[in-house]
C-alpha cells in the first residue's frame, strides 16, 4: 500500500453529546483505499458511535465527515437468522434487491471464499462456530460490494483461533481493494490486522495516539505500538 493510496474517509474534528455529555470531543480519523484501520479504545470512549457517524447513521454536533464509495457497517451481533442456512442468509440482500438466485449464489460462493467458509455454506448459523458466524455476517455485507467496511468488535468472544483467522480474512478483504476500519479494544490485536491505528481516551474523548504499522513486521507490531503510546505520553509530561 503506497502513500499515493486516495484517501476515502476522512472525518474531521468530530464532536458529539449524549443528553449534555461530550462523547467525542474533536476526533479526526482518515482511511486510504486498501487500508486496514483500527480505532482501539476504552468502553464507552464512542468507538461505536464514531462508525455511526462514517456510516451516516448518526449526526455529529460538529465536525466534517467525508465518504468516497459505499460504506456499511458490520454490527458488532451477527444478526443471522437462525432458520436459514449461511448460504441464504449472506444471499438475503442480493436477493431483496433482485438478482437472480443463480448469480446470487455466485457472488456469495465467492465472498465465501475469500472468507474461507465455503465448507459451512449450507449449514445453519446454530450449526458453527462463532467464527464461522460471525464470517458470515461480515460476508453478508460484503456481497453488497460496498467500497468501505466498517466492523464494529469482529473479534469479540471469539476464541484465539477464530480471531487469528478473522484478522488474516479482514486483510484479504483490505487486499482485495476495499478500506476496513475496524473497532476493538485490545491494542495488541488491532496492532496485528491494522496498518494503522487510533488509540483513543476516556471522554470527552480524543485521539491519543495514531500509530503508523505498515512498515513493522507482524510479530513486532505490539510492541512498536506500545513504544509509540509511551512516546505520546512522555510528549504529554512534557
Ligand atoms: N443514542 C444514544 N443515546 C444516548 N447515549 C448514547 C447513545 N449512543 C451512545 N451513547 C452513549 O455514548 C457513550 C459511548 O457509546 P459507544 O457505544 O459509542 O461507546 P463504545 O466505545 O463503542 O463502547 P463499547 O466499547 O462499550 O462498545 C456511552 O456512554 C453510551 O451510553
Amino acid at each position: 500500500m503506497g502513500d499515493a493510496a486516495e484517501t476515502v474517509v476522512e472525518a474531521t474534528d468530530v464532536w458529539k453529546s449524549f443528553n449534555g455529555i461530550t462523547v467525542l470531543a474533536g476526533v479526526s480519523v482518515y482511511a486510504r483505499r486498501g487500508e486496514v484501520v483500527g480505532i482501539v479504545g476504552p468502553n464507552g470512549c464512542g468507538k461505536t458511535t464514531l462508525l455511526r457517524i462514517i456510516a451516516g447513521l448518526e449526526k455529529p454536533d460538529r465536525g466534517r465527515v467525508f465518504v468516497k464509495g459505499r460504506v456499511l457497517l458490520v454490527f458488532q451481533e451477527n444478526l443471522l437468522l437462525p432458520w436459514r442456512r449461511l448460504r441464504d442468509n449472506i444471499a438475503l440482500g442480493l436477493l431483496y434487491r433482485g438478482v437472480s438466485r443463480r448469480k446470487a449464489m455466485e457472488i456469495v460462493e465467492s465472498v465465501a471464499g475469500m472468507l474461507g467458509i465455503v465448507e459451512h455454506l449450507d449449514k445453519y448459523p446454530g450449526e458453527v462456530s462463532g467464527g464461522t458466524a460471525r464470517k458470515a455476517a461480515i460476508a453478508r455485507m460484503l456481497v453488497l460490494g460496498p467500497d468501505i467496511l466498517l466492523l464494529d468488535e469482529p473479534l469479540a468472544g471469539l476464541d484465539v483461533e477464530s480471531r487469528r483467522s478473522l484478522g488474516e480474512a479482514i486483510r484479504r478483504i483490505a487486499a482485495s481493494g476495499k478500506t476496513v476500519i475496524l473497532v476493538d479494544h485490545n491494542l495488541d490485536e488491532a496492532s496485528r490486522i491494522a496498518d494503522r491505528v487510533y488509540v483513543l481516551t476516556n471522554p470527552p474523548t480524543r485521539v491519543e495516539a495514531v500509530v503508523d504499522l505498515r512498515d513493522v513486521p507482524p510479530g513486532e507490531r505490539p510492541a512498536a505500538l506500545y513504544e509509540a503510546l509511551s512516546r505520546a505520553a512522555r510528549r504529554r509530561e512534557g
